[in-house]
């Protein structure tokens, strides 16, 4: 079934959303400047002593799971507690999830206060979800990636989506999964380039918080911010050579495909 989304609504950014990060200091300058080339405004701030002032100014919250450490878990869980009371759109990212139980129970504990959004590759939401995965520290395995695999990931997440009725779930990777109670969505555009540099999935869950600050729902937030991300990726592929010069211009298409129809190439639909 054709989706139910009008992409060429996504861009532009009339509000310049304001985005809280509580991420990772190894993606962490990618994930600044995306969220600039697209529009929005973010920043990088995670001492819960500033929060009950830094959330009144704040369009959403994004939350990742990469760096751990004890600081960042009392950061991640202290702005969590605050975005529940505020209402705030939340992005919450299981990088990841099933290395280690330390970041499992985060992670678990993050996704209980039913988060708007909540995401990872397709080996770290079939960890979450408690299927067999062949994930390798933060990065997916094609293993995890075939039909039965993704169908039998789409069962599990539809299941859990009855725990969290007020979370879509999204499963990256070839193919992308949309999934929450109502809906299920497959998307397919991207390159298999965007597997290879760090931060891709970063970038994408920093993109989805910042529709949500501009006030997209949660589906189009996140079917938006997929399909831009891997259009960019498209269009970079054919200018590049290499992988380093692939990932500046995946990069440098945020700022461009905008003001292009980019709308007309997305691939996906609702199962
Ligand atoms: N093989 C692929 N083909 C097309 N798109 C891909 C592929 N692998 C990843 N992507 C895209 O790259 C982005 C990051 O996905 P992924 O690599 O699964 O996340 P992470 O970086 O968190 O592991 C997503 O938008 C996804 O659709
Ligand atoms: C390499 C690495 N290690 C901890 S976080 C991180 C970046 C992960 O980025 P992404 O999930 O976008 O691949
Ligand atoms: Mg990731």
């Amino acid at each position: 079934m054709k989706m139910n989304i009008d992409f060429s609504k996504i861009f532009p950014l009339e509000n310049a959303p304001l985005v809280q990060c509580i991420t990772n200091e190894i993606t962490c300058e990618s994930m600044a400047n995306a969220l600039l080339y697209i529009g929005a405004k973010p920043i990088m701030a995670d001492d819960p002593r500033e929060f009950s002032q830094l959330f009144e100014k704040t369009s959403a919250l994004l939350l990742n799971l990469g760096h751990l450490s004890e600081q960042r878990q009392e950061s991640l869980l202290a702005a969590s507690s605050y975005a529940t009371r505020t209402r705030k759109p939340t992005v919450v990212d299981l990088v990841g999830y099933g290395v280690s139980d330390i970041r499992n129970q985060i992670g678990v504990s993050l996704v209980e206060t039913h988060p708007t959004v909540v995401k990872g590759n397709i080996s770290e939401l079939r960890h979450f979800c408690g299927l067999p995965s062949q994930g390798r520290g933060v990065d997916s395995s094609m293993w995890d990636q075939g039909e039965d695999n993704l169908n039998e990931l789409i069962d599990a997440l539809q299941e859990i989506g009855g725990i969290y009725p007020a979370t879509t779930f999204l499963a990256t990777g070839q193919k992308d999964l949309v999934v929450n109670q109502k809906q299920v969505i497959v998307l397919n555009n991207g390159v298999d380039e965007l597997d290879r540099f760090t931060g891709t999935g970063d970038i994408v869950g920093a993109i989805i918080a910042a529709l949500l600050g501009e006030g997209h729902g949660s589906t189009e937030a996140i079917a938006g911010a997929v399909s831009y991300f891997n259009i960019c990726g498209e269009k970079a592929k054919q200018l590049s050579f290499g992988l380093a010069d692939f990932r500046q211009q995946t990069l440098n298409q945020l700022s461009l495909q905008m003001s292009e129809k980019w709308y007309e190439q997305v691939k996906g639909w609702e199962k």
